[in-house]
């Protein structure tokens, strides 16, 4: 009797593991129990490209992905993406909830993976300090240009000595994050609290990157199994050890804030404001201490790897295509003609550079699985019926990638983004994604990677240290990509 009850349940439970719960959507790869897709995240496949094309071939250009036991809608093509992401925005602005960050972090706080009202609330806030603060009023700019100079002394003293750019963009780019957090910059005075904030978060996204991330983040009780216990652990010390740092920040900024004056010189300082007003309401409005600390690991992380990523890149691939940086010697001769410095005003004399450094985003390809969305609503994607609360990943980094759209893509090559010495506009370039959930930092992004990346070129003859003459461009897995260490030779060019 027993044996029959067994057997009974197994046929049951195969019947709706490999028939039932797939029936409705789009085809895909077999899910197993418990780990659904999670089994192709391999070695073979990193950092991911790969997966996602090669499912692409197999199932079109919209399939399901099980993630663990949740159900995601992977769409690879851009007439698709352009057709229900961009042109019906709304439907497509969720974003799904762990069960991981309900546990450790009490709630779905932050922008990016916050929903509904919370979401509208405080993206719209984030947006409006950014732009109040400086991307319309030139102080970013500023902030960016000072950055910009501290580095470009700072490669001087070395005296052409063979550079590492990585650290000198990281804490540049950390720095401008920094101030419009917190109000202050990294220097030798604190250079060491950079260095624990990033290997925190390096830490926590490895991990978060992994399947047995993925494993931890939708099941934590897994998290209680001997062989995961350590990896949670990581997760929840990472994690904890961020927000108190942030926390600390908050607090010390109370003890001196004149909630009298409406004027702020930093997010934190807008936040407290802000929330003060809400001071009566149920949760403050939405301004709570764990919302504040959990938008200042955002924008921390958003802003910093991203962009100091790319400009490695951009770095990588100019030094590996010697007649890319010719040209852009040309243009900065014809363009600039001296080391004055280069501001946002050139840049529309600068299409050979705007061009590169488009060309660098399209193939560093920062984020091969991209940030995953959630249907608000029930919806139909290429004939097949998606209900309210799917997930959806509009696959960004297959369109990057794409041969019909840019032909011989694994190609560094810049003129594709000209026409007769113009600068064209191609929509399929979205490195910082579509859709209502695009990039929330693209503007400052933008600026950073322009100044940075025109004045040092303007500034130093830049080459290759001969040490290392053929870096290679094999991406080291992350959420975001990283490229493998190089060094520089920067000589002073005027
Ligand atoms: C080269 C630099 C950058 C790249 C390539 C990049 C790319 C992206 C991508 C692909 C997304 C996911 C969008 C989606 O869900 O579809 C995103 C979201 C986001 N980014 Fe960036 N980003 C960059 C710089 C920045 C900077 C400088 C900031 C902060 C000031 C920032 C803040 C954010 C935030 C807060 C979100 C979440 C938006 C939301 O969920 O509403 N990013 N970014």
């Amino acid at each position: 009797m027993f044996l029959v009850i067994f057997l009974t349940f197994i046929v049951v439970y195969l019947f709706y593991q490999f028939y039932w719960k797939r029936r409705c959507f789009p085809p895909g790869p077999l899910p197993l129990p418990l780990i659904g897709n999670l089994y192709l995240m391999n070695n073979d496949v990193k950092p991911g490209y790969a997966l996602w094309s090669n499912l692409s071939k197999i199932y079109g250009p919209v399939y399901t992905f099980w993630m663990a036991h949740m159900p995601m809608i992977v769409i690879t093509d851009w007439k698709l993406l352009k057709q229900h992401v961009i042109k019906d925005g709304n439907t497509f602005a969720g974003r799904p909830s762990f069960p991981i960050s309900v546990e450790i972090r009490k709630g779905s706080y932050r922008v990016v993976e916050s929903f509904g009202d919370r979401w509208v609330q405080q993206r719209r806030f984030a947006l409006h300090i950014l732009r109040d603060f400086g991307l319309g009023k030139n102080l970013m700019e500023e902030k960016i240009i000072g950055e910009m100079i501290s580095m470009r002394d700072q490669i001087r003293a070395r005296k052409n000595e063979p550079i590492d750019m990585m650290y000198l963009f990281d804490t540049a780019v950390g720095s401008i994050i920094n101030v419009f957090l917190f109000g202050y910059r990294y220097d030798e005075t604190n250079i060491e609290e950079f260095q624990i904030l990033k290997e925190r978060m390096t830490k926590h996204f490895k991990i978060a990157a992994e399947p047995i991330g993925g494993i931890i983040g939708m099941y934590p009780w897994a998290g209680k199994l001997p062989f995961l216990k350590k990896h949670k652990q990581v997760i929840v010390d990472n994690w904890g050890g961020l927000m108190k740092m942030f926390r600390k920040q908050a607090e010390e900024k109370m003890r001196t804030i004149d909630y009298d004056n409406d004027e702020y010189s930093d997010y934190v300082e807008a936040f407290l404001k802000e929330r003060k007003k809400h001071e009566h309401e149920p949760n403050f409005g939405g301004f709570e201490m764990e919302q504040l600390d959990s938008v200042c690991f955002d924008l921390w992380v958003a802003g910093m790897e991203t962009t100091s990523n790319t400009l490695y890149w951009a770095f990588l691939y100019v030094m590996l295509n010697p007649e890319v940086r010719e040209k852009i010697y040309e243009e900065l001769d014809r363009e600039i003609g001296s080391d004055r410095i280069i501001t946002t005003s050139d840049k529309s004399n600068l299409n050979y550079i705007n061009a590169t450094i488009n060309e660098s985003q399209r193939m560093a390809n920062l984020l091969p699985m991209n940030v995953i969305h959630q249907s608000t609503s029930d919806t139909t994607i290429n004939g097949y019926f998606i209900p309210k609360g799917t997930g959806i990943i509009p696959q960004i980094s297959a369109v990057l990638y794409d041969e019909q759209i840019f032909p011989n893509a694994s190609k560094f090559n810049p003129d594709r983004f000209l026409e007769n010495g113009q600068l064209l506009k191609i929509e399929e370039l979205c490195p910082f994604s579509i859709g209502k959930r695009q990039c929330l930092g693209e503007g400052l992004a933008r600026m950073e990677l322009f100044i940075f990346f025109a004045n040092l070129f303007n500034q130093f003859d830049i080459s290759l240290d001969s040490s290392n003459p053929n870096p290679s461009t094999q991406k080291e897995y992350g959420v975001t990509v990283k490229a493998p260490n190089f060094k520089t030779i920067m000589k002073s060019r005027h």
